[in-house]
């Protein structure tokens, strides 16, 4: 009889894209994609891990189609920012309804809505039991939700950052665009920057290589990966030193 698999982490950090949020229609919010996203979090938290989310906003709006709006950067980056709020109480309501405590925290000023992120109060809430839901991205343009997953990840201590995406891990080609991709295993965050795989920003990568933060991209539409990737199971592409 083999033993049964460890817990291998404490704290993570979870960034899921907006996108995922969306039906087939890849923008807005659906009502069961919040319900999946509910029960994949709430099968990790019941195995004792403390959970920091942050969530992308590209299912409402993306800073970088400015230009097809004829915007301004910096205007159309501050809506992509306020996106990911949108997105992020969405979730704690739908968390809170499977009995998922959740809380927001978020790097732009809301006032009243939610509470501003800081790495102290973030902690808190991960030691009382709950999901931490951190939206704003970085608070600044020019920067991707990506980015401040990492960065974020970094701030309250997080032994890795799990990126669940729609494909199962980086390939040495966009999967969605060439169907002969091959799957790494495991990756240097050098190669990821040489090869050039637009799996997440460089800006992102080399956030995490310089803090030594290890990186596991995954297929979170696949259920019970991000189980299986908490209990060290070889699902997706690691990347680190
Ligand atoms: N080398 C690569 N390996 C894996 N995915 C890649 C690669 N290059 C581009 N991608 C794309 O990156 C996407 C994952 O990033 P994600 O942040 O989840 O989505 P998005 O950028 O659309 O919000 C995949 O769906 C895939 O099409
Ligand atoms: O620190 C940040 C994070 C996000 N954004 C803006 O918010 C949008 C949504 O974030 P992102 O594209 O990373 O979302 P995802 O692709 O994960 O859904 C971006 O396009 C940017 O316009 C920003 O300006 N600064």
């Amino acid at each position: 009889m083999g033993s049964s698999p460890a817990v291998q982490f404490k704290r993570i950090l979870l960034k899921l894209s907006g996108e995922s949020l969306a039906g087939d229609a890849k923008v807005g919010i659906s009502a069961s994609h919040l319900k999946y996203f509910a029960d994949e979090v709430k099968a990790v938290v019941e195995l004792g891990v403390q959970v920091a989310l942050v969530i992308g906003g590209g299912n409402i709006f993306r800073g970088i189609s400015s230009q097809n709006f004829n915007l301004a950067r910096v205007e159309a980056d501050k809506m992509g920012m306020l996106a990911t709020v949108i997105n992020a109480l969405a979730l704690k309501s739908a968390f809170q309804q499977q009995n998922l405590p959740a809380t927001v925290l978020s790097a732009v000023n809301i006032g009243t809505f939610v509470e501003p992120f800081s790495n102290e109060r973030a902690i808190q809430h991960l030691e009382a039991g709950r999901v931490v839901l951190l939206a704003g991205g970085t608070g600044n343009p020019f920067f991707t939700t990506d980015t401040a997953g990492v960065l974020r990840a970094i701030e309250i201590g997080a032994e890795i950052i799990l990126k669940g995406t729609r494909v199962d891990g980086v390939y040495n080609a966009d999967p969605e665009k060439f169907e002969d991709a091959i799957l790494f295993d495991r990756l240097s965050y050098m190669e990821v920057v040489r090869r050039n795989l637009k799996v997440m920003d460089t800006t992102a990568i080399t956030l995490a290589m310089e803090n030594k933060l290890p990186i596991i991209v995954f297929n979170f539409n696949k259920s019970g990966n991000l189980k299986r990737v908490v209990l060290g199971e070889p699902v997706g592409t690691k990347v680190q030193g």
